[in-house]
């Protein structure tokens, strides 16, 4: 035992042989950090190295000197994995064996199980056999043997999964989903998500990186990170949740198309990417929302959403205060609605970043993952080389909100009515105006598209383009801990090119 400077405890000093090398070290017990150094004099650039014992994943006892054991000195280890309490013990894991390249299944077992296996957490594994396999199981199965859900594969996958299960806990608590004004319940059950698909972008804005090995520590360490979900209605009927990207306009027309073309595999996002900018359409229509007051941070805010963020936690903080005061009701009534009408060459809504390796800023390179709110981006009709430089900016360092036809605003709530429905809902007798109705009366030459768009949201196409979205502060829970500081994109700036992102 010995003592550091200012009086505090050091639990431990001992020597470790690895290889051929004797190393020092020291298990601090009040920083919780095993460390250990070269005990030779320092050479420069040689320093110490240390881990926090919270992450250490399991330890293996080899018995050099039995004498010691005989006198005592020796305690073999009850448990070598148990270095916290939130650690998970049973896991639901969920494969999608055609996610991506087809590799889900080959990523767990090779990547992922020996890690749990040497951290002594057991795995019950469903391979799914169609989509929503994994959906409808999380309705039946008993979810409070698990500790975690686990899913392997892209953001499809992911989504499947999380709708299972928020829609298993909104059951079991007798809430209606198809009320867009119900206070949902949390889900305390945290997912982690093993990146295996064609699109990781959850994985990649809540980590840092899509990478299966790193995702599998954090979920073996207990890492939690919340995380905000919107809820999508129509006409009092419920139709999704969304937790990265609500895209109307270009994003929702480049993920119709795209659906088309699912035999390019990949692929297809580029070429769809491509043509959908070549066809340049805008759609007119009506945004209602109602800004975000209880958050400090803005779209516009030069520092992002990183681990143990402070805007999250503030905002987390002041929006149970609202409500304790004044209830769901008053909040929902009395917050002022803000209305925009106009013609958009693209909507977005986004509860993240939206970064990956294409854009590693993302949509919106402020967002936070847990402060109740979206950011509402509107891209305003412009010209097709002005949409270019916009659709740059999201490779590069540049402001990509520093447009004059790009408006951003952070948002708890908003609807959106598109003028065809409007006009239809004024006057649905109207043959005339059904008939001619592909064709922009006021501009026949300006690529106006009277019909619809698509909402694309997060990855799937929704029916109706009129809809209300609510946002659901930290509805639930990721084992993830957010992007940490210092965690540099430069490689991925540099590998970054228009080429990729349409
Ligand atoms: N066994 C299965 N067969 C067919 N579809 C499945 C199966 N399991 C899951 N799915 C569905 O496949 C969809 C896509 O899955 P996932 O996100 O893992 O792959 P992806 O390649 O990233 O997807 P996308 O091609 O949509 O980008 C999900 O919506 C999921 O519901």
């Amino acid at each position: 035992m010995e003592q550091l400077p200012g009086g505090r405890r050091l639990r431990l000093a001992s020597s470790l042989g690895l290889g051929q090398r004797c190393w020092e070290v020291t298990l601090d017990e009040e920083r919780g950090l095993l460390a250990w150094r070269d005990p030779r004099p320092p050479r420069r650039g040689a320093d110490n190295c240390f881990v926090p014992t919270s992450e250490i994943i399991a330890v293996e006892e080899t018995e050099q000197n039995k004498k010691q054991r005989s006198t005592g000195k020796w305690q073999k280890m009850a448990k070598p994995h148990a270095f916290t309490e939130c650690r998970p013990k049973q896991l639901l894991v969920y494969i999608n064996p055609y996610g991506g390249k087809r590799q889900g299944k080959r990523i767990y077992e090779q990547k992922v199980a020996p890690l749990f296996s040497l951290a002594s957490i057991s795995a019950d594994v469903v391979v799914t056999e169609h989509a929503n396999h994994a959906k409808d199981n999380l309705f039946e199965v008993n979810i409070s043997k698990y500790d975690g859900v686990v899913c392997v594969g892209g953001d499809g996958m992911f989504s499947e999964v999380m709708h299972g299960l928020i829609g298993r806990m909104q059951k079991d608590s007798g809430i209606d989903q198809n009320n867009p004004k119900a206070p949902l319940a949390q889900c305390n059950i945290r997912i982690g998500i093993i990146p295996a698909g064609s699109t990781d972008c959850v994985c990649y804005s809540t980590v840092g990186i899509s990478d299966p090995v790193t995702s599998a520590l954090h979920i073996i360490i207990g890492d939690c990170q919340p995380l905000d979900v919107s809820s999508v209605h129509h006409n009092n009927t419920f139709l999704k949740y969304a937790v990265s990207l609500l895209g109307y306009g270009f994003y929702g027309d480049v993920l119709k198309d795209s659906e088309k073309k699912r035999w390019m595999g990949p692929m297809r996002y580029d070429y769809s990417g491509f043509k959908t900018f070549l066809s340049h359409h805008y759609y007119e229509g009506t945004i209602s929302f109602q800004p975000a007051k209880h958050t400090l941070g803005s779209p516009r805010d030069k520092d992002s959403c990183r681990t143990g963020c402070c805007v999250c936690k503030e905002s987390e903080q002041q929006l149970a205060e609202q409500r304790k005061k004044c209830g769901f009701k008053h909040e929902e009534d009395e917050d002022e609605w803000k209305v925009i009408k106009g013609k958009f060459l693209a909507i977005n809504v986004v509860n993240m970043s939206c970064a990956c390796p294409r854009s590693p800023k993302g949509l919106s390179p402020a967002a936070h993952l847990a402060d109740g709110t979206a950011d509402l981006i509107l891209v305003r009709k412009c010209s097709r080389f002005d949409f270019l430089r916009y659709l740059v900016r999201h490779t590069n360092r540049d402001d990509q909100f520093d447009f004059s036809f790009v408006d951003v605003y952070r948002v708890k709530s908003f609807q959106f009515t598109s003028k065809l429905s409007e006009d239809n809902e004024s006057s649905v007798t109207d043959i005339g105006k059904k008939r001619f109705g592909q064709f922009c009366r006021d501009h026949p030459a300006c690529c106006c598209n009277i019909a619809n768009s698509t909402w694309n949201c997060d990855g799937e196409t929704l029916d109706s383009s009129a809809i209300e979205v609510r946002v659901h502060c930290q509805l639930m829970k990721l084992f993830a801990r957010g992007i940490e500081e210092n965690c540099t994109d430069e490689a991925a700036y540099s590998h970054s090119s228009i080429e990729q992102l349409l």
